[in-house]
């Protein structure tokens, strides 16, 4: 047997064929450009797109609208069990318990065809905001809110979120980042969907888990310690050597760097603008005096990073800013990428289960050489490996 050759990370290593988005030359979603998505689509016809291979047309996007909305509400049970979790389960758990969960109620769950995966999907794409919003309420002890069937995904996100409609300028905003969230090939919470389906397990079980590994700092967690470093920063003024010594120190800034983007991630540079002028635009309507001193700082991290480290924003270092200006609290930020990711996971496990091949890939052993055992009695106490 020939010895494999070994990638640390899986790095530049391809695992695997798809039609669905492409890093290379510019991001793309099924051949369209994120730029030209986020400047003429919205995140709805984004989610068709991925879930179905082309942009839908006006009847398709409304029926798929329908069929979403329809689906907005949560079993009972699943209620009583988002009361139950202990009051410092962090909202992302919760949904990755939810999800789970939701599958014991879904008449589809077994079954694996494209049809009954498509239902689901739309029923998950659905059902997570739900949840999110729900949670959320029943942790501050607040009303539930009831989805509205009227509204598009990121209006009605906010609404339950906050008992009330949000400014068209902020659903806009919220809507560009769930386009630029919602699909990136090969990243770490997609494959792993894709590995748990490859085995011919169900959709809610790889959806499960892809938000365990999106859940991690170096992947989705990152957009919540955005905020804690723009914080811990202090602001512009001590912007420059707080970052000078969190290097020193060799920490990780987290919306920094790319396993792929070496030169920077497109994505985030879209979102700027948006993290800029929601800043301007909610620091104005209450009454703050430095409505961009996040945004200063941000750009001041920038400089030191790109200087020191020849390393550039990922989506997440405006993202958790933007979120931030909306007055979204941090630990939402992660379960704001899986309702938009949900579209992108679902698409891929649809895409391995059209063409599926169990992924079991090798390891490098560096164990001890092959020995024998020795019976209990004649064995001395070792240390552990
Ligand atoms: C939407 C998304 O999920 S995008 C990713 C979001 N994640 C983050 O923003 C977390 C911060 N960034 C990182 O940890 C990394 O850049 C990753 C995980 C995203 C990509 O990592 P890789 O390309 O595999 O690089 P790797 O982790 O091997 O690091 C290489 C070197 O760069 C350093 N480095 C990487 N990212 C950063 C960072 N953000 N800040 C400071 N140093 C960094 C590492 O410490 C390491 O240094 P060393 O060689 O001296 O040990
Ligand atoms: O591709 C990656 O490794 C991470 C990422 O940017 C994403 O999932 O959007």
């Amino acid at each position: 047997m020939t010895t494999p050759a070994y990638s640390p990370g899986l790095e530049g290593v391809v695992a695997g064929e798809t039609a669905i988005c492409t890093v290379d030359g510019g991001l793309s979603y099924r051949g369209y450009g994120v730029g030209d998505l986020s400047a003429h689509c919205s995140f709805d016809e984004v989610a068709y797109l991925l879930l179905y291979g082309e942009l839908p047309a006006a009847g398709q996007l409304k029926e798929f609208q329908t069929r979403v909305a329809a689906a907005r509400r949560l079993p009972a049970p699943l209620k009583e069990l988002l009361a139950a979790l202990p009051k410092w389960t962090t909202p992302l758990d919760a949904l990755r318990t939810a999800v789970s969960a939701l599958g014991h109620f879904d008449q589809d769950a077994a079954d694996n065809s494209r049809d009954a995966n498509l239902r689901k999907a739309e029923r998950l794409l659905a059902q997570i905001p739900v949840v999110i919003a729900d949670h959320y309420r029943i942790a501050k002890g607040l009303p539930e809110v009831l989805a509205r069937q009227d509204l598009p995904h990121a209006a009605n996100f906010l609404y339950m979120l906050r008992g009330a409609e949000a400014a068209p300028a902020e659903v806009k905003a919220l809507d560009v980042s769930l386009i630029l969230y919602a699909e990136h090939e090969f990243n770490a919470s997609t494959f792993a969907a894709r590995v748990i389906v490859s085995t011919l397990s169900d959709l809610h079980s790889g959806v499960t888990g892809a938000i365990g590994a999106l859940k991690g700092p170096l992947h989705g967690g990152a957009n919540e310690k955005v905020m804690d470093i723009l914080l811990a920063t202090g602001g512009p003024d001590r912007a420059e050597d707080w970052t000078r010594a969190a290097l020193a120190r060799k920490e990780r800034i987290m919306g920094f760097g790319h396993r792929v983007y070496k030169t920077g991630d497109v994505r985030a540079g879209i979102l700027k603008t948006y993290a800029r002028t929601a800043a301007e635009a909610n620091a104005a309507r209450a009454g703050e005096n430095d409505p961009l001193k996040w945004e200063d700082t941000a750009d001041i991290i920038e400089r030191v990073m790109a200087a020191e480290k020849n390393m550039f924003p990922n989506l997440d270092w405006p993202a958790g800013r933007l979120y931030h200006a909306m007055k979204l609290e941090i630990p939402l930020y992660t379960p704001i990428f899986a309702m938009s990711r949900i579209s992108g996971w679902a698409a891929h496990v649809i895409e391995q289960l059209d063409n599926n091949r169990l992924i079991r890939p090798r390891a490098l052993y560096k164990g001890p050489a092959a020995r024998s055992v020795k019976p209990l009695a004649e064995r001395g106490e070792q240390s552990a490996g």
